[in-house]
């Protein structure tokens, strides 16, 4: 039986308990939150995230201890959003890493070194890129607890290992492929990010949904201009992996960077919109390190440029997005 260590307690790690429980695997879920654990050990449901969500004793094994979670997985999913997964992770060496596999569930980048999360693990824990993969695709948590159909993509440098993965992932609700695009795939949703939050500021200013379709579109364009910058070669951006994240996020009520940036847009300070929604948005730290990495690449980037002025130089919402709106076509 495969055995997969999941390091994170959010609605993201809760989900995809709920998807590998329907094959056989045995989980070995790591929480930060001790109370959380006790509960989930006493009445098998997360109490702070996705509460319908039922978890099977037999299969899921909550843990403390980061280093108990790891012993003898194949696989070790991270996912807590990239601005906390280094603090959990300090302790642990390569040794700890040693013959697993690592799959990256965050669509985010590590703030302090505008990197990704897969560049982190190979650097920080020398495990081969090629033993790496990701997962991407419109999913939100909320509705993968409904068992509404959803569709993810598992990126890899290494076919073979995406295609494994992508098969644990797969159940009557969700259809898992494999994809060769570790890179384009991983910079790509954590630019979808960024355009929620964009999308989110000119709803709550009272921008309309003719004026989202034309961000969208531009996003579509900014986003294959940098993956192209940054990892250069050919991949179809209209899959799902790309533009169906974009959509989801963009669109959905479940969005938690589009309801970020709807705060933002209403006139909350980015303090207060963090302190009144209990998720995260990763958009909100993705959008420096992508502004921090394109002063070496110099591509256009008009949405996340005017994203960061806002969120991180104070600038006027209505003064950026109207400064915006003569930039898109
Ligand atoms: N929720 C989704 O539908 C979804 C879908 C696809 C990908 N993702 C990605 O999954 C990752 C996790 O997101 P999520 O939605 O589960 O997040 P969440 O907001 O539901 O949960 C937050 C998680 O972060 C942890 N956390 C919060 N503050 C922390 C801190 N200061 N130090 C350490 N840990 C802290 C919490 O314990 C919890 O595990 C993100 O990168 C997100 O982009 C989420
Ligand atoms: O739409 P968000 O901001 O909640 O992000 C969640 C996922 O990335 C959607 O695929």
């Amino acid at each position: 039986m495969t055995s997969i260590a999941v390091i994170g307690g959010g609605s993201w790690a809760t989900a995809i308990i709920k998807i590998l429980s329907e094959n056989n695997v045995s989980i070995r879920w790591w929480l930060r939150d001790r109370a959380a654990v006790e509960h989930i050990r006493k009445h098998h449901y997360n109490p702070d995230y996705l509460r319908d969500v039922r978890l099977s004793p037999r299969k899921v094994k909550t843990f403390t201890k980061i280093t108990d979670a790891l012993n003898g997985a194949d696989y070790v999913i991270l996912a807590i959003p990239a601005a906390f997964v280094q603090e959990p992770l300090a302790a642990l060496t390569p040794k700890h890493f040693e013959g697993k596999r690592v799959v990256s569930a965050i669509k985010g980048m590590i703030p302090q070194r505008h990197i990704l999360v897969t560049d982190w693990v190979e650097e920080h824990f020398h495990v081969p890129i090629d033993q790496m993969c990701v997962i991407a695709g419109p999913c939100h948590a909320e509705e993968v607890a409904l068992e509404k159909q959803s569709y993810l993509t598992i990126a890899s440098t290494h076919e073979a290992c995406a295609a494994d993965f992508a098969q644990l992932m797969s159940c009557s609700f969700v259809t898992a492929n494999p994809l060769a695009d570790l890179y384009g795939v991983e910079y790509a949703a954590v630019m979808k990010n960024i355009v929620a939050l964009a999308c989110g500021i000119s709803h709550g200013l009272g921008y309309g949904d003719n004026f989202q379709a034309v961000m969208v579109s531009n996003a579509m364009q900014e986003i294959k201009r940098f993956v192209d910058a940054v990892d250069p070669r050919e991949r179809d951006l209209s899959a799902s992996a790309y533009l169906g994240d974009l959509l989801v996020t963009a669109y959905s009520q479940f969005s938690r960077n589009r309801t970020f940036g709807n705060m933002i847009g209403r006139g909350y300070s980015v303090q207060s919109a963090q302190m009144e929604m209990k998720m995260i948005a990763e958009g909100y730290y993705a959008v420096n390190s992508i502004y921090e990495m394109n002063k070496q690449y110099g591509v256009e980037m008009p949405i996340t440029e005017a994203t960061y002025k806002i969120l991180y130089e104070r600038e006027a919402p209505a003064s950026e997005i109207a400064k915006l709106k003569l930039r898109l076509r």
